[in-house]
C-alpha cells in the first residue's frame, strides 16, 4: 500500500513537472515567435524602435496606466527619431509636419482606442469613428461651438468664470488686514470652470459660487471624473476584470445619469412653458437639444444628448482648469514672463471700467498673454499626449517608410513639444517663442489636437482662458507665499536646468499632484506703478 501511495506521488509530482514545462515550453515558442515575426516579418521591421515594444501591446499599455505615457512618448522620440516601433502593429510620430499630415489626411482615421472613451455606450462626438457619422455630428454640433455662438454664450462664462473669481477675490481683500490674501487658484480653476460648463451643459448651477469653499460638488466632480477616466483605462483588461474593478463604482454613474436625464426633462419642460422660440436659452444643453441633421431633420435622441452632456463635462472641465492652472504656475516660476504680461494687460486695457475682461476686448489685443498660454499648453499639454490614428487602404508612406492599412499611428505631440529638433531650448518657458516675425509655431502645438477631429470646443476654451487670464492679471498682482519653498525661481530642477515644474500625476489630464501645497498665491490689488 504505501509503496503504492509513494508511486501516486511520484507520478503526480512528474504530471505537475510536465505541465509546468508544457507551459514554459508554450511562452517560448509564443515569445520567440513574436520576436521572429517583429525582427524578421512585420511591415515595421525595418523602423526603428525598442524590441519590447514591436512585441508586446503592454510596454504603451503600462506607460498610460501608470500615468507615464507623455514622458515615455518624449524618450522614444528622443532616442529613436522621428518615427519609431512603439507598439507591434504601431509607430508614433514626432516631426509637426507628419503629425499634420497624419491628423489632417482622410486615410487616418480614429480607431479602436476611442471605443474606450464611449463612457455610456452609446457613441459621443469624440468615441466615434465612422467618418460619415463624424461628420454629421460634427455638422450639427459644429455651429453651436462657433465664434458667434460662443459669443451668445460669453455672459454666462463671464458671470461663471471671471466675474465670480473677481466677487470672490475683491471680498477677500476687504476683509484682509494689509489688504492681501492667499488663494487656492487650483481650487478656483477647477471650480469656475466646473460652474462654466455645468451651467452651459446642464442648464443649471450645480455648485455653490463660493469659489473658495471646497464644496461637495467639487469633490462629486472629482470623483465623478476619476471614476469615468478609470472606467476608459479599464477596458484595456480582460472583460472579468474591467467588470469585477467598476462595480463597486457603478452607483456614482447612475447618480451623474440621473442628473443628466432630471437637466433634459427640465428644459423640456421650461421650452414647452416658454413657447416663444426667441427666448430659448443660449447655451449648451440647448445646443444639443436644437441640433439637427440637415439632411433628414433628425435631432439628437435622450440618450445621444446624455452621451454628449458627459464628454462635455469630461472634456471641457478639466483641460480648461488644469491649462489656466499651469499658466499662473509657470508666470510664478519665471517673473520676467509674468511682468511683461502684466505690462501688456494693463496698458491695452487699463484697469477701471467694467471688473471683466471680455473676449472681443481681448483677442487680438493680448499677445504676448495669449503666448503665454499656448506656450504653457506646449510645456505641459493637459490631455492626449498621444493622439491615435488608424491607417486605412492602400496605406501611407511617411519618411520613406510604407505603413500598410491597419497600422497605428500615434502622433507623439509631448515627444514633439519637447524635441530639441523643432524648439530652441525646449524645456524653458519661453512665450516669446510665439511672437518672432513670421513665427508659424502655433501650428507645431497640438494640444487641441490638429485637421478634421480637433477639438470642437477649442474656441471656447480660448474665450475662457484669456477672459480669466486678463481679468485677473489686470486686476491684482501675484506673488509666491511668504514661506512657500517647494517651487520658485530659484529652484532649480537638475534634470532641466530650469526652475522646477511642480509635481504632477497624470491620469486622463496631467494635473498637479498636489494642489493645495503647490497652487496658492499671495493676492493684492494691482499696483499702479
Ligand atoms: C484647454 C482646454 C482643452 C483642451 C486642451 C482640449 C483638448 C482636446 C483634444 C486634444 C482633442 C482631440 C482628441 C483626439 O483627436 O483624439 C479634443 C477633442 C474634443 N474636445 Fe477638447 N479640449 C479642451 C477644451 C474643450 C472644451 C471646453 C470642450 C467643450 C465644452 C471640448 C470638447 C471637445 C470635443 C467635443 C472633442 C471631440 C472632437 C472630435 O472628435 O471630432 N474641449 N479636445
Amino acid at each position: 500500500m504505501a509503496a503504492h501511495a509513494g508511486d501516486a506521488r511520484v507520478l503526480g509530482a512528474m504530471c505537475d513537472a510536465g505541465v509546468l514545462w508544457a507551459a514554459l515550453g508554450a511562452v517560448a515558442a509564443l515569445v520567440s515567435y513574436r520576436v521572429i515575426y517583429a525582427l524578421y516579418f512585420s511591415p515595421l521591421r525595418h523602423i526603428p524602435g525598442p524590441l519590447l515594444a514591436r512585441t508586446t501591446r503592454t510596454y504603451l499599455e503600462a506607460a498610460a496606466v501608470c500615468g507615464r505615457l507623455a514622458e515615455h512618448g518624449r524618450q522614444i522620440g528622443e532616442r529613436y527619431g522621428d518615427i519609431a516601433v512603439c507598439q507591434p502593429n504601431s509607430v508614433c510620430i514626432t516631426d509637426p509636419a507628419d503629425i499634420r499630415k497624419v491628423l489632417s489626411s482622410p486615410l487616418c482615421v480614429k480607431g479602436d482606442y476611442y471605443a474606450l472613451l464611449r463612457f455610456t455606450g452609446v457613441d459621443n462626438m469624440i468615441s466615434m469613428t465612422h467618418s460619415e457619422s463624424v461628420s454629421k455630428r460634427r455638422r450639427m454640433l459644429g455651429p453651436f461651438f462657433s465664434t458667434s455662438y460662443v459669443g451668445k454664450m460669453e455672459p454666462l462664462i463671464a458671470q461663471y468664470g471671471s466675474k465670480a473669481i473677481v466677487q470672490r477675490w475683491d471680498a477677500l481683500l476687504a476683509q484682509s488686514a494689509d489688504g492681501s490674501a492667499t488663494v487656492n487658484y487650483g481650487l478656483t480653476f477647477g471650480l469656475c470652470t466646473f460652474n462654466i460648463i455645468s451651467r452651459l451643459v446642464y442648464g443649471q448651477e450645480v455648485a455653490a459660487l463660493d469659489l473658495t469653499s471646497d464644496s461637495e460638488s467639487l469633490r462629486w466632480i472629482h470623483r465623478s471624473n476619476t471614476y469615468l477616466s478609470l472606467r476608459a483605462l479599464l477596458q484595456l483588461f480582460p472583460r472579468p476584470v474591467f467588470h469585477a474593478a467598476k462595480w463597486p463604482f457603478d452607483h456614482m454613474y447612475h447618480q451623474i445619469a440621473d442628473y443628466i436625464y432630471g437637466s433634459i426633462d427640465a428644459r423640456r419642460r421650461l421650452l414647452a412653458a416658454l413657447g416663444v422660440d426667441d427666448q430659448r436659452p443660449a447655451d449648451l444643453l440647448q445646443a444639443l437639444l436644437d441640433c439637427e441633421d440637415a439632411g433628414s431633420r433628425v435631432r439628437l435622441s435622450s440618450e445621444e444628448i446624455h452621451a454628449e452632456s458627459l464628454l462635455l463635462m469630461i472634456g471641457g472641465v478639466d483641460p480648461t482648469a488644469f491649462t489656466l492652472i499651469w499658466t499662473v504656475h509657470l508666470l510664478m516660476l519665471y517673473p520676467e514672463c509674468y511682468r511683461r504680461a502684466v505690462r501688456e494687460v494693463r496698458g491695452a486695457l487699463p484697469p477701471g471700467g467694467s471688473a471683466e475682461i471680455t473676449y472681443a476686448a481681448a483677442r487680438g489685443a493680448l499677445p504676448y498673454l495669449e503666448a503665454c498660454i499656448q506656450e504653457s499648453m506646449r510645456l505641459v499639454p493637459v490631455a492626449s499626449v498621444m493622439i491615435p490614428r488608424t491607417v486605412l487602404a492602400p496605406g501611407l508612406t511617411l519618411r520613406g517608410h510604407h505603413l500598410p492599412p491597419g497600422t497605428t499611428v500615434f502622433a507623439n505631440m509631448y515627444g514633439s513639444h519637447m524635441s530639441p529638433r523643432y524648439w530652441a531650448d525646449p524645456r524653458r518657458f519661453d512665450p516669446a517663442r510665439f511672437l518672432e516675425p513670421g513665427s508659424r509655431r502655433a501650428h507645431c502645438v497640438f494640444t487641441f489636437g490638429y485637421g478634421s477631429r480637433i477639438c470642437l470646443g477649442k474656441h471656447m476654451a480660448w474665450t475662457n482662458m484669456l477672459t480669466i487670464m486678463a481679468t485677473l492679471l489686470r486686476r491684482y498682482d501675484f506673488a509666491l507665499p511668504a514661506g512657500y519653498s517647494r517651487t520658485g525661481p530659484a529652484v532649480i530642477d537638475p534634470a532641466t536646468g530650469y526652475p522646477k515644474i511642480m509635481p504632477m500625476s497624470q491620469f486622463l489630464s496631467r494635473k498637479p499632484a498636489d494642489q493645495d501645497a503647490d497652487c496658492r498665491v499671495t493676492i493684492s490689488r494691482a499696483s499702479t506703478g
